[in-house]
């Protein structure tokens, strides 16, 4: 792809009349070579030469090394009104504050990654903003800068008495000015962990609360005062509803992984929490939306949350990043274990400072994740899991153990596929592949992070023909090799259409562009984008700019949701509950739907 410049569209008008926002030994398990399954002995990938391309960095490394080039050939869309333009390449062109330009310069962020660069500048004008940008690219930081930065700005105006900045009522009620959701109790502590470090020396309190650890030490946390509040919806509702904290002070709400927070599962507690809790409405608090991943259904229920928002988008939505080699293998279920052996012996050596490559194995269920870690162990590979029915402890424990390389083997179901950061990840197996490509994107994302390559393996087997079409379709865009037999299986999935995410990503197609500029016009758009006082007319495209150019044959999704996903009722097309199987669960919800919780989640 060729470079270009971002060329801004608004640069004379950039004001806002909004005020508050300017603002080891883990792979000498037994070989097995009788069980060498034969099309991995006839394959000619061979697994170990991919390793010794592959950057292993030490813990922490991450930060300072991004590798900013294998970013800026990415196309970047944004659309709205009075789009402020991007920083060039460096965070002292920013308006952020002093304080935490220090502590940038601290955690060696020597310049913005691209959504940095794009969403910073939005998000500093008091803009509501809905962004998309690959796995690994740094929106955690994009959203935790201006949120740090206003409240910095806001306190210097309450100690000059021009504003009244409260964090708790002295009577044990906390007031945060900042929520910051995000699905997985080891997120939200990630990102707790970053805000944290981007808030040192500033006087700023950045408290968490998730579900699975003691309340009360949360709570004695919070009784202290609270600016920034990280926090994942269990949790939260519990805490509010005990009336230990209000939400009646937020500025600044930020959704990471907001696709996620928005679909079936969470979006009954996000609904309570953002409209049902004394939280100020939009266009009296700013939101944040952020995700790799943003179906046009979803982008479409999250206007509820908005205000006169700017769609960003860094990369095809919902794409995967180049950094990350993509590989699909046909191996039937009898194999996979087989398979996932050889794979694990192939990865030999000791690879780079002494540390082995860690590699994540996703499973579609608990159980599964249980019984692979216990056959894993058994065959002498050092080995770990983490899924949702596990202990808050046994969880931290599991990723300690494999962040620190004691068991480079780490098998987790969909509860590790969103926004770890883990170091060293150096390749990711979908043991079992995910029924939504979404989830595919986001768990191969835990590795090729911040510029770093990785690899991923995918097996296939003929109960994933529903997702070959997406499939196909993500690896042609990320630049891979697609296998013939899984255009086959596309082809073939997409004559007998059985695959419900073509209903939602219309035909392999991706959400990948503000929904609002390729919705068709119908007589009553005003009133069925919802009363959340938009003032959104789909007739009227928003002002768009698309730094180079999106192939023309990408014209968005051609969805086939249902309008009833506007109203209180939500229907997640092509879904039904037979659908799931393992161990999901399903729930009445109490707005009269059906929700579907995936297993593993919080
Ligand atoms: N400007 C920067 N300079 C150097 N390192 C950075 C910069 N921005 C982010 N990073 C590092 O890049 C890594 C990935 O960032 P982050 O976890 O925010 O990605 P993400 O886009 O949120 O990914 P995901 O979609 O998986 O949640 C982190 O280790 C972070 O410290």
């Amino acid at each position: 792809m060729s470079q270009s410049r971002y060329v801004p569209p608004h640069r004379g008008n950039t004001s806002f009349a909004r005020p508050r926002g300017r603002g080891n030994g883990g792979f000498g398990g037994r070989w097995f070579p009788d069980q060498v399954s034969p099309s991995f002995r006839n394959d000619n990938f061979d697994i170990s030469e991919k390793f010794d391309e592959l950057e292993v960095i030490g813990e922490g490394e991450n930060s300072g090394v991004i590798n900013f080039d294998a970013y800026e050939s990415v196309p970047v869309e944004v659309s709205g009104n009075n789009v402020p333009p991007p920083v060039n390449n460096s965070f002292g062109e920013t308006e952020l504050e002093e304080g935490l330009k220090r502590n940038i310069e601290r955690c060696k962020y020597v310049k913005p990654t691209p959504i940095q660069r794009h969403a910073i500048p939005i998000a500093s004008a008091g803009r509501d903003l809905m962004a998309c940008a690959q796995t690994g690219s740094g929106k955690t930081a994009a959203f935790c800068f201006p949120i740090i930065s206003g409240i910095l700005s806001l306190k210097a105006r309450s100690s000059s008495g021009l504003y009244s900045l409260p964090r708790g009522d002295g009577g044990g009620v906390a007031y945060p000015t900042a929520l910051i959701l995000a699905p997985t109790r080891e997120l939200s502590s990630q990102i707790h962990d970053e805000a944290k470090k981007f808030a040192f020396q500033t006087g700023l309190k950045v408290v968490v609360c998730y579900g699975g650890a003691p309340a009360g030490h949360q709570l004695r946390n919070l009784e202290r005062g609270v600016d920034i509040l990280v926090a994942t919806p269990g949790r939260l509702v519990d805490f509010i509803e005990r009336e230990r904290v209000s939400l009646s002070k937020i500025q600044y709400l930020a959704l990471d992984e907001a696709d996620r927070m928005l679909d079936m599962g969470f979006e009954r507690q996000i609904r309570k929490i953002v409209q049902q809790m004394n939280m100020p409405p939009p266009g009296s608090r700013q939101t944040l939306l952020f995700s790799a991943t943003f179906p046009t259904d979803i982008q479409k229920l999250a206007a509820d949350f908005l205000t006169d928002y700017i769609f960003l988008s860094v990369g095809r939505v919902g794409s995967s990043t180049e950094l990350i080699q993509q590989k699909v293998e046909l191996v039937e279920d009898t194999d996979k274990r087989n398979y996932l052996m050889n794979l694990l012996h192939s990865q030999r050596g000791p690879g780079v400072n002494g540390k082995k490559p860690l590699t994540l194995v996703f499973v579609e269920t608990k159980r599964g994740a249980d019984n692979l870690h216990f056959w894993l162990s058994r065959n002498g590979f050092a080995a770990t899991a983490i899924h949702g029915d596990k202990v808050q402890m046994e969880r931290e424990r599991a990723l300690r153990s494999f962040k620190s390389g004691d068991t480079p083997v780490l098998v987790a179901t969909d509860v590790a596929s969103r926004g770890l950061d883990i170091p060293h990840v150096a390749h990711v197996i979908n043991f079992d592949l995910p029924r939504d490509i979404d989830d595919y994107v986001h768990r191969i994302g835990r590795t090729g992070r911040a510029g770093k390559s990785g690899l991923a393996t995918a097996f296939f087997s003929h109960q994933n023909i529903p997702i070959a079409k997406a499939l196909v379709a993500l690896l042609q865009e990320a630049k891979q090799e697609v296998p013939t037999w899984l255009r086959d299986y596309a082809q073939s999935s997409s004559q007998s259409d059985h695959s419900h995410r073509s209903h939602r990503y219309g035909g392999g197609k991706y959400g990948g562009r503000d929904f609002r500029n390729f919705t068709e016009p119908k007589a009553d758009n005003n009133s069925y984008f919802g009363t959340n006082g938009n003032g959104y007319h789909a007739m009227e495209p928003y002002n768009t700019v698309t730094s180079h150019g999106i192939p023309s044959s990408f014209t968005g999704s051609s969805d086939n949701f249902s309008n009833a996903a506007f109203g209180g009722s939500y229907h997640y097309a092509g879904a039904n509950t037979e659908s799931y199987g393992g161990d999901h669960k399903v729930e009445g919800g109490a707005l009269g739907y059906a929700s579907v919780v995936p297993s593993g989640w919080d």
